[in-house]
Order: C-alpha cells, then sequence, then structure tokens
C-alpha cells in the first residue's frame, strides 16, 4: 500500500490558503443531486458546499453505470463540530489507550477526524459520500459511511482488502467517477472526497489551497 498522508502531518498544516472567496451553494436546491438525511442539521449546513463543487458533482455522477447515483451525506461542517467530533473521538482513543502519548493520540485521531483548523468539512470543501440506485438504495462498500478504523477493522481504508468483491468494486465504481471530476480521497476513509482543500493542495502539488475555513452561518 502506498504511504498514506495523514491529516495531521506537518506537510498539510504548512499549506498556504489562497482563498477565492467562493460562496456556498445548497445542495437542497440542487434536484439532481440526492441528499442523505442521518447528518442533517436544522439549519442545512451539512447540505452546503462550494459552488464548483455542484458541477464536480454532477460531472462524476453523469458518469455512473446506468441505475446509480451519488448520495451525498456531509459536505460543509461548522468549526464547533469539527471540533466536537476531534476532541470526542481523541478522548475515545486515549481512553482506550492511557499509554499513548497525546501526540500519538492526534496522529492516531487523524486517520478518522481532521484536525479543525486544518478541517477540508470547515472549508465547504469536502463531501462525504456513497452510491446508491435511483430508488435511494446503498450500495454494499465494505462499511458504513463514517466507520472508524477500530470498528471496521481498517475496513475504512479505501484500498482495505478485508471487504467482499462486490464491495471493492462498488469503491471502485465510486473512485474512478470521482477522481474524474478532479476530487482527491482521505484514504482513510472510501467516502472523504475534497477538492480545493489543504489535504488537495499536498496530493495535486496546486501551490495553495483555494478554500479558507468559512464561519457559519456563511453568505450562502
Ligand atoms: C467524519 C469523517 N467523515 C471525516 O470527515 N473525516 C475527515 C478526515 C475530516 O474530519 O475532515
Ligand atoms: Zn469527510
Amino acid at each position: 500500500m502506498p504511504e498514506i498522508v495523514l491529516m495531521s502531518d506537518p506537510r498539510v498544516s504548512a499549506i498556504p490558503v489562497e482563498d477565492r472567496g467562493e460562496p456556498l451553494v445548497d445542495l437542497r436546491a440542487v434536484p439532481e443531486l440526492l441528499l442523505d438525511q442521518r447528518l442533517a442539521d436544522s439549519e442545512g449546513a451539512y447540505a452546503h458546499l462550494r459552488h464548483g463543487h455542484v458541477d464536480r458533482l454532477l460531472r462524476a455522477q453523469a458518469r455512473l453505470p446506468e441505475g446509480l447515483r451519488l448520495l451525498i451525506v456531509e459536505g460543509y461542517r461548522p468549526l464547533a463540530l469539527q471540533e466536537r467530533y476531534f476532541s470526542a473521538y481523541a478522548a475515545k482513543l486515549s481512553d482506550a489507550n492511557p499509554d499513548w502519548s497525546d501526540e500519538h493520540v492526534y496522529v492516531q485521531a487523524s486517520r478518522s477526524l481532521s484536525p479543525p483548523h486544518i478541517g477540508p468539512h470547515v472549508c465547504g470543501a469536502a463531501v462525504d459520500l456513497t452510491l446508491c440506485t435511483q430508488d435511494g438504495q446503498e450500495l454494499d462498500m465494505g462499511t458504513e459511511v463514517n466507520a472508524s478504523p477500530e470498528e471496521s477493522e481498517n475496513a475504512c481504508y479505501t484500498a482495505a482488502e478485508n471487504i467482499s468483491p462486490q464491495a471493492r468494486d462498488n469503491r471502485t465504481i465510486l473512485s474512478e467517477v470521482l477522481v474524474e471530476a478532479g476530487f482527491i480521497n482521505y484514504p482513510t476513509e472510501w467516502w472523504h472526497w475534497s477538492y480545493g482543500d489543504r489535504y488537495w493542495a499536498l496530493l495535486t502539488g496546486a501551490p495553495a489551497a483555494l478554500h479558507s475555513h468559512l464561519d457559519w452561518p456563511a453568505s450562502a
């Protein structure tokens, strides 16, 4: 397996950000894209993404085999929520592994959650998504969206081998259309894709990230 750069890697936070001022768009107003409700918040933050992502997602969806579509689970995530998610997971890891240093806990937590200050969801640049049929039945992807390494025996890693051939094929279908549309994947999570954030810049060689952190409510 090629080296996985974790979100906690100092090379990620060292990437400069040159924000383009691209607005957030509410995907609830884009009927071609199907939104899942499992992480829906009352203000609809989860349904927002940077403007350019809409065309990228539509382009990816158009390339799917007939009968399949994207199912969007979460886009924009307010900073306070990212902080809550990160510190709760770090605390859980620390409790389960009392011999781990704080630094090791930080790195291990970043397998599943971005340190808040570099979080791509916080910039409206990342989207968690899966595949479903036209009538919304989710495909077998080997794990649930947002399964942790602990609960999935690392099957959440995109290249994991401990999944069925069918789930492997489904991950390949998802990856191919999203890569073609310009997204990059976080290799510890088959469902997490982004464009224009620091992690994207590091992996693509772009000189800077295109989107900085956004407060919510934003001028969407
Ligand atoms: C919570 C999980 N789906 C996720 O989004 N993880 C990434 C690494 C993040 O927090 O940015
Ligand atoms: Zn994500």
